[in-house]
């Protein structure tokens, strides 16, 4: 189902188009390097060694006949004859044999094949021409006659066959060339094809890397998104519930922002929200996690920090924000930030609840005129944060 998906789309087809030819040209390769690996390595010194061997018993052949004619052949000399028509016919078969067993020599040399069987036969019945000289000594001329001419047969058939081999032996470099220039494209094609795999898997992983990253955050400020401030907050949250920690949350929102886009236009408005995101990643600990979570509005959510600390920090926010002179941007005056400020003692309350406790702090401070950091704080911190204050208080007396 999911390869059939992947098929559909463009890129899933290249890739099974350059597979399909990936493997059938390694397929033709791999086949033809495999033929030509078998050319080249066979070995034809024992055929020539045979066909040498068996053009020297042709002569010799001819001298027994020639000696038998000069004189009256009796018993050892028939032997003799016997003897070299016998070793004639070893020679012719060892050779067949010889030839048979290559399939590439078999191709090549295959309109020679019946000359073997029929110069076999011939040597058969000069054999029994021999054996008939011995009663009927005036039969050796015709058996001299019929023993030239399957000797001159002879002849031809071994210097074809020579010239044969010669001829094979002499393509087998040819094959050799052939065959380091097969490898060779074979070597570039399997390179070319891990390369090309390589720069997919490395695009790939690099598009994922992208995908990640926009999927997490801001494409205007760089800072978090909304959708990782939340997964962050759930473990946060996990984390101060197991430790018994307080987890602070603030809201920042920047003040009279219409007015920066209405007087400025919205191009210097995003430089703003640019300029104020840096300043703010620059002053918050990388413990903490700074995000964008609307147009002007951000939030920094502080693990392990409790409301003073947490009210500590947004006044630093606050007055950096506003002594800091934006670059490029020529303001009439500096933009500013109202905060509103909460924690959670021990993950008792939601990643919701504390946002909607931010909220309003920030919303009081909004009203109570901007560029100020408001508090609010659920009820069970606020007796957690007495008993911290009353404690810190007894702290003091007993020292
Ligand atoms: N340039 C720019 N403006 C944005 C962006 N997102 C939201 N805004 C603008 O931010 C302004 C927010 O306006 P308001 O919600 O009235 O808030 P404010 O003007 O800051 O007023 P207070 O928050 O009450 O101080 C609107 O004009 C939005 O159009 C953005 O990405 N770029």
């Amino acid at each position: 189902m999911t390869i059939l998906h992947h098929l559909r789309q463009p890129r899933g087809c290249l890739a099974f188009l350059f597979a399909v030819i990936f493997c059938t040209l390694s397929a033709v390769m791999g086949s033809y390097v495999y033929s030509a690996c078998q050319k080249a390595s066979a070995n034809y010194t024992k055929l020539v060694s045979d066909i040498m061997l068996a053009q020297q018993a042709a002569p010799q052949l001819r001298e027994a006949l020639e000696e038998g004619s000069s004189r009256q052949p009796n018993n050892k000399h028939i032997e003799y004859i016997d003897h070299f028509i016998a070793t004639s016919k070893q020679h012719l078969n060892n050779i067949q044999t010889n030839i048979e067993r290559d399939r590439f020599l078999t191709s090549n040399v295959n309109y020679l094949i019946n000359h073997f069987s029929e110069l076999d036969n011939r040597l058969s019945d000069l054999n029994q021409q021999a054996r008939e000289v011995h009663q009927h000594p005036e039969l050796i001329e015709p058996l001299q006659r019929g023993a030239m001419k399957v000797g001159g047969s002879l002849a031809w058939l071994y210097d074809k066959l020579l010239e044969e081999v010669y001829t094979m032996s002499s393509q087998q470099s040819l094959v050799m060339q052939r065959l380091s220039i097969a490898i060779n494209v074979l070597l570039v094609v399997i390179i070319g094809a891990a390369i090309t795999l390589s720069m997919a898997v490395i695009r790939l992983h690099r598009q994922r890397n992208v995908m990640h990253q926009l999927m997490l955050t801001d494409e205007l400020t760089g800072l978090y998104n909304r959708r990782h401030l939340v997964n962050v907050a759930f473990a946060v949250l996990t984390q101060a519930q197991r430790d018994k920690t307080p987890l602070s949350l603030l809201l920042l929102d920047l003040d009279h922002f219409k007015q920066i886009n209405d007087t400025y236009g919205h191009p210097t408005g995003d430089e703003v929200l640019r300029q104020v995101s840096k300043k703010l990643r620059q002053l918050s600990r990388p413990s903490d996690t700074l995000a964008r979570i609307g147009g002007e509005e951000f939030c920094l959510l502080m693990p392990n920090t409790s409301t003073p600390d947490a009210l500590q920090v947004a006044d630093r926010l606050r007055r950096e924000i506003e002594v800091s002179e934006l670059g490029g941007l020529n303001l009439h005056a500096n933009p500013t930030i109202s905060i509103g400020v909460t924690t959670g003692y021990g993950g008792s309350l939601t990643f919701e609840q504390l946002y909607s406790f931010a909220d309003k702090a920030l919303y009081q401070a909004k009203s109570l005129g901007r560029n100020r950091v408001e508090s609010l704080l659920p009820p069970i911190a606020k007796a957690s944060e007495n008993a911290e204050k009353a404690k810190n208080y007894i702290h003091s007396l007993i020292s």
